[in-house]
């Protein structure tokens, strides 16, 4: 590899990253974490929350369940589902809450998961693409993408276009059906590499996060235009979350990682907090009708320049499909 391909395709990326990073921290010294006012009760509604058994995830299942959703928890480790499942129903009031295995990281798994939760027959009003995994070494999925475009994006792609017409048919005039994209401040430094989005030529796992992430601002935008054009009654829009203290930091190297505990302690937001954007997204009465945002610290914000470029938007999306088969 070239110094200039080394550092256009590492270390710029890797940099990017970690800037945008320091820019949150920095904002969260000095702001404080977006709190939730009285939600409308969501009785009769149904939600779906990937990677919902943990994280974010969890805290966003579990306040759908208190406001009276019924929420379908979607993951790829049983055991936590259950476990999440029996925690959430010892303390909400009205909701129900169930897990059902879903695994992104496979298009099969996607596919099987929508048939299963198709021949429940229940309605679908609000779909959280949550779940993700950051920094991982170089993995493919089991249709052989590059692992955090496929899971991170295409596996929710899928995903979301597969249940679409459940979102539709639930949709009403003054009740929308809503889809949330757990997005991230690291798209601000991502770039779409359109003839590499596999990562092949050269891996990145800064750089793949970053994308898959941008992937998902694209992918919010160009869907609430189509929604629009069709008149149908389902908004789509993109969570960036701040940094916030989970899981999702274990692939960090040892060092970092060394780093990242007293800071996390000082200046991440807690789950609960993270999870406020997304939770306002999906059901707050000021989101109602309001569809192609980009929230963060419950307020729209710009996202970056690139994640407006409609043709991106629309070449992101045709080779998805060709990609997922659809
Ligand atoms: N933590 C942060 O600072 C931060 C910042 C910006 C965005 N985000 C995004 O928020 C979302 C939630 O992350 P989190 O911070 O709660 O981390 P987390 O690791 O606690 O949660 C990730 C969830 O994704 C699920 N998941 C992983 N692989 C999966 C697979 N193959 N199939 C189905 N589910 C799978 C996990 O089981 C887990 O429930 C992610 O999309 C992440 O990229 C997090």
């Amino acid at each position: 590899m070239g110094l200039w391909s080394y550092v256009n395709r590492h270390l710029l990326p890797f940099l990017r990253m970690y800037l945008v990073g320091m820019k949150v921290l920095l904002y969260q010294l000095f702001h404080r974490s977006f709190a939730l006012s009285v939600l409308p009760n969501q009785n009769g509604r149904v939600a779906i929350v990937t990677g919902g058994a943990r994280g974010m995830g969890y805290e966003i299942s579990r306040h759908l369940a208190s406001l009276g959703m019924h929420v379908v928890i979607a993951g790829n480790v049983e055991e936590e589902g259950l476990d999440a499942v029996k925690k959430i129903q010892e303390e909400a009031g009205e909701g129900r809450v169930e897990f059902l295995y879903l695994n992104l990281a496979s298009l099969k798994s996607v596919r099987q998961f929508v048939q299963r939760f198709k021949s429940t027959g229940l309605p679908l009003h609000v779909l959280v693409n949550n779940a993700g995994v950051m920094l991982l070494p170089q993995g493919q999925t089991e249709e052989g993408f590059e692992v955090h475009f496929g899971l991170n994006y295409l596996g929710h792609f899928l995903l979301t276009n597969l249940l679409l017409d459940a979102l539709k048919r639930s949709g009403k005039h003054g009740t929308c059906s809503r889809i949330v994209n757990m997005s991230s401040a690291t798209h601000y430094g991502g770039r779409m590499i359109m003839d590499d989005l596999n990562g092949r030529s050269c891996y990145s796992a800064h750089g793949s996060y970053s994308q898959s992430k941008l992937a998902l601002v694209l992918f919010t935008y160009h869907l609430q235009d189509m929604l629009t054009v069709g008149g149908y009654h389902v908004t789509s829009n993109a969570v960036d979350p701040g940094m916030v203290d989970t899981n999702l930091y274990e692939n960090l190297c040892g060092p970092a990682q060394l780093a990242k505990a007293p800071v996390a302690k000082l200046l991440f937001r807690t789950p609960a907090q993270g999870a406020s954007t997304a939770i306002y997204a999906a059901t707050a009465s000021e989101m109602e009708e309001v569809g192609g945002c980009y929230l963060f610290n419950g307020c729209k914000t710009a996202s970056s320049e690139s994640s407006y470029d409609t043709e991106l938007q629309a070449e992101l999306w045709k080779k998805s499909c060709a990609l997922v088969g659809l």
